[in-house]
């Protein structure tokens, strides 16, 4: 499977980390994000990640800012994307299992490293159930 990410300056470190973990458990990563520290502006790097899941290019994506708002602000302005701002567990595991969320954001500046690689892990393993939810899901769109 294939996994689009992108980051601004505040996400580069777990970026790099969550890259990592994913090569090694077999996940091809399209790295969207800049690679350093400077202050950029997150929309040059989560659009394009966006793009990539949009096209089918990535089957999911993960997005990093600092709060994670606006980069899933920017992320949702895409018609096929569903990004999820998820701060534990739990709302990882709902986003996937009820709104199908196709974008992980993660809230570098809020979480540990820890945290953020069992989000990733969670989202990558729970199933959409389907249902009303589907339902709800076609009603997103205006
Ligand atoms: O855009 C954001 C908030 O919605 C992200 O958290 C950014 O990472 C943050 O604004 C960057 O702040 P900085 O002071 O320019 O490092």
């Amino acid at each position: 499977m294939t996994i689009a990410i992108g980051n601004d300056h505040a996400g580069t470190e777990y970026k790099f980390k969550i890259i990592k973990h994913l090569e090694n458990k077999g996940f091809k990563v399209l790295n969207f994000g800049t690679d350093t520290n400077d202050s950029m502006d997150y929309p040059d790097a989560i659009h394009p990640t966006a793009d990539a899941v949009e096209s089918g290019k990535a089957a999911l994506g993960i997005i990093l800012c600092g709060s994670g708002n606006g980069a899933q602000m920017t992320a949702n302005k895409h018609q096929g994307i569903r990004a999820a701002l998820c701060w534990n567990k739990e709302l990882v595991e709902l986003t996937r299992q009820h709104n199908n969320a196709n974008v992980l954001t993660i809230p570098a500046r809020f979480v540990s490293l820890q945290q953020a690689i069992g989000f990733v892990d969670v989202f990558l393993t729970t199933e959409f159930e389907g249902g009303r939810h589907q339902n709800r899901i076609d009603k997103i769109s205006c």
